[in-house]
């Protein structure tokens, strides 16, 4: 099998240069400084509360070192991960199906339902984003039997999958309560009784495993990888291969980030912006690839708070997450954007009328 026919069809003719029209728009010129930023590094065995108010703070996003993560559970997980997104575009689409799981396999676009299935976005969006991925809540995994009767060849590495994403979930919750708990001392949130899940909901937690594909004769160059925008999360834990395209804004400029080996990407999402009343930053970032050759494989996990936790802030009109992401899903349908908080100002008009009133 060519490595094409892994690809999804709209991919495969960007890829061969017969349809450029449907690569995403190139964005506005905006200063990039083709240069890598030191994003601040956070230790988490040596948790410094400055180091983290001020990162979170000025950048909304940092590096975190001293994990715990096994460098060998990652590894796995992404030579797993990889060889499933390896497999024929129509047995990608089919392998979550056969074991009718809550798993989904999505392409084109990151805006997915709340199923995990891509969005339609609206007439202005960018066409096609050069990204696929398996979309993964991780409190459906225990439902998620990968046993079938009628012998699926990819049955065993299915499982596997599930074993490592499980293991590889677990972990990463574990650093993202961590984290929210020593952020949330940096506020002086108090978050006794059942305030630390409100705030931030284990069982909302989600992975998305992305590839990015990579052309020999560079003819996707500029397709990009994934566009503008902020995390809806209240924390992302982000690891990436060693390619890059990682890009984070920084006043008005773009930077890259460089890939470190074993280190963590956090970053800062809406509902942490909301949450801290505008004190911290939900960093506005993108992935523009520069090695075109090269595949580029990442893994993302997302959490956010309590679905129906009302966030109550100075600067927002009241809101629950389910209402914020109703929201959004309305902006991306309409305008093929996200506009995000700025829709939760006390001026802004909402599209959706469900919102409480202060
Ligand atoms: O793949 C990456 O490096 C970033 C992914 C990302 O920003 C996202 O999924 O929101
Ligand atoms: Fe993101």
């Amino acid at each position: 099998m060519s490595i094409n026919e892994s690809y999804p069809p709209a991919f495969r003719r960007v890829i061969s240069g017969g349809d450029p029209l449907a690569t995403a728009e190139v964005e506005p010129a905006v200063l990039v400084r083709d240069e890598d930023i030191k994003i601040p590094v956070i230790d988490l065995e040596r948790l410094d509360k400055e180091i983290l108010r001020e990162a979170c703070k000025e950048w909304g996003i940092f590096r975190l070192e001293n994990h715990g993560v096994p460098l060998a559970l990652t590894s796995r997980l992404q030579e797993i991960s990889g060889s499933l997104l390896s497999l024929p575009f129509e047995n990608k689409r089919e392998l979550f199906a056969a074991v009718n799981s809550p798993l989904t396999y999505f392409w084109g676009t990151p805006a997915l339902n709340p199923s995990g299935d891509a969005l339609k976005r609206g007439a202005q969006a960018s066409n096609v984003h050069m990204l696929e991925g398996f979309n993964v809540p991780l409190s459906k995994l225990p439902t998620f039997s990968t046993s079938c009767d009628d012998g699926d060849a990819h049955e065993p590495k299915l499982e596997s999958f599930r074993v490592l994403i499980e293991e590889y979930g677990r972990h990463i919750t574990r650093i993202a309560v961590s984290l929210f708990e020593a952020i949330a001392q940096t506020l002086s949130l108090q978050l006794s009784g059942n305030r630390r899940s409100e705030y931030l909901s284990e069982s909302t937690g989600l992975i998305r495993v992305y590839r990015y594909p990579g052309s020999s004769d560079g003819a996707a160059g500029e397709a990009l990888g994934m566009e503008v925008h902020t995390d809806s999360s209240v924390i992302s834990i982000l690891k990436e291969d060693e390619t890059g395209g990682l890009e984070v804004m920084k006043g008005e400029d773009w930077f890259c980030v460089k890939p470190v080996a074993n280190t963590l990407i956090v970053n800062l999402g809406d509902m942490m912006q909301a949450i801290s009343d505008d004190e911290y930053k939900s960093v506005t970032h993108r992935v523009k690839k520069k090695n075109m050759e090269t595949e580029r494989h990442s893994v993302c996990y997302f959490v956010f708070p309590k679905r129906d936790y009302v966030i109550k802030s100075s600067n927002y009109k009241p809101f629950t997450y389910s209402e914020f992401e109703a929201q959004v899903q309305a902006d991306v349908q309409s305008s093929g954007t996200k506009i995000g908080l700025p829709r939760f100002r006390p001026n802004s008009p909402l599209f959706l009328s469900s919102c409480r009133e202060i």
